[in-house]
């Protein structure tokens, strides 16, 4: 499956950094660092769905997506059209993403920054952190249960967010005894990467605390499916592909919206 290829690579990259930066240096500059900014609060705005709008150049079900890709202009672009928060793509070989795209974009924005990238060792929390994150992605399948107790618990302790995402019923069962407070519905099978918001439905459905904010992630569209997305109860949309295929991204967002920001509705 693609998830352990990456996974395996992710780990001879990490071997290799953490021998060029020692945690305790980036555990040196933390608390200089200005506190990060509130994600989860981001993603709950009454009556609508609030959209974490991706920055990617690439991704192993699509390729590349977009040829011309300037993480900043994307970010200014999105926040501009009304996104709540911006998902960065950090992962290099899959996604042709790099860590310092996410710096960039915190830089020319304003909203929370997520670092979506295969979190499997403490250090890269710390790392996220000194980047610039306001929140980090956990994926349930990749890590032990263990492991998404105790990386929770040290995003927390670093101020970071955590976004943790989950496939399948058995994932969240785990995840909502790790006590997760912002829970992401991938709707991408790995296995065949095809996209079904099904899933979300589902899953979504046996999320009972009102103070879980959820997210769907991938293969959202369209307003239709942000209109469906809102009727289930789902507070916020991860969208990459469709916002970063089209040929003007900060437009393409505001139709994914309705309409509503250029229309002054
Ligand atoms: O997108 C992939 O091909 C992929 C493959 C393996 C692991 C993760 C993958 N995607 C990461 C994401 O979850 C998406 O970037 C994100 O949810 C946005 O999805 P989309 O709107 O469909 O670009």
């Amino acid at each position: 499956m693609i998830l352990s290829k990456i996974i395996a690579s992710k780990e001879l990259e990490l071997a290799a950094l953490k021998e060029k930066t020692p945690i305790e240096a980036l555990q040196t500059v933390i608390p200089t660092l200005p506190a990060p900014r509130p994600f989860g609060p981001a993603l709950r705005l009454p009556g609508q769905v609030a959209i974490i709008a991706e920055a990617k150049k690439a991704s192993p079900s699509k390729g590349i997506i977009r040829h011309q890709y300037e993480p900043e202009q994307l970010a200014r672009s999105y926040e501009r059209e009304g996104a709540s928060a911006i998902s960065v793509l950090t992962e290099e070989k899959f996604f042709l993403g790099h860590p310092s795209h996410l710096t960039l974009v915190k830089k020319v924005t304003s909203i929370p920054v997520l670092r979506k990238d295969f979190i499997i060792d403490p250090f890269q929390i710390y790392e996220s952190r000194v980047l610039g994150a306001d929140a980090i992605l956990l994926i349930a399948a990749a890590l032990k249960q263990d492991q998404l107790e105790e990386f929770q618990e040290i995003a927390a302790g670093l101020g970071l967010s955590c976004l943790v995402e989950v496939h399948t019923e058995l994932e969240l069962i785990n995840v909502l005894s790790t006590g997760a407070s912002i829970i992401g519905i991938n709707n991408r099978n790995l296995k065949t990467f095809e996209t079904d918001l099904s899933v979300t439905f589902k899953l979504r459905s046996l999320i009972t605390n009102n103070q879980i904010t959820v997210v769907s992630e991938s293969g959202i569209k369209s307003y239709q499916d942000i209109l469906k997305l809102r009727e289930k109860g789902v507070h916020a949309a991860l969208v990459g592909e469709a916002l970063v295929r089209s040929p003007d991204p900060g437009a393409g967002l505001n139709q994914l919206k309705g309409g509503r920001v250029r229309e002054g509705l």
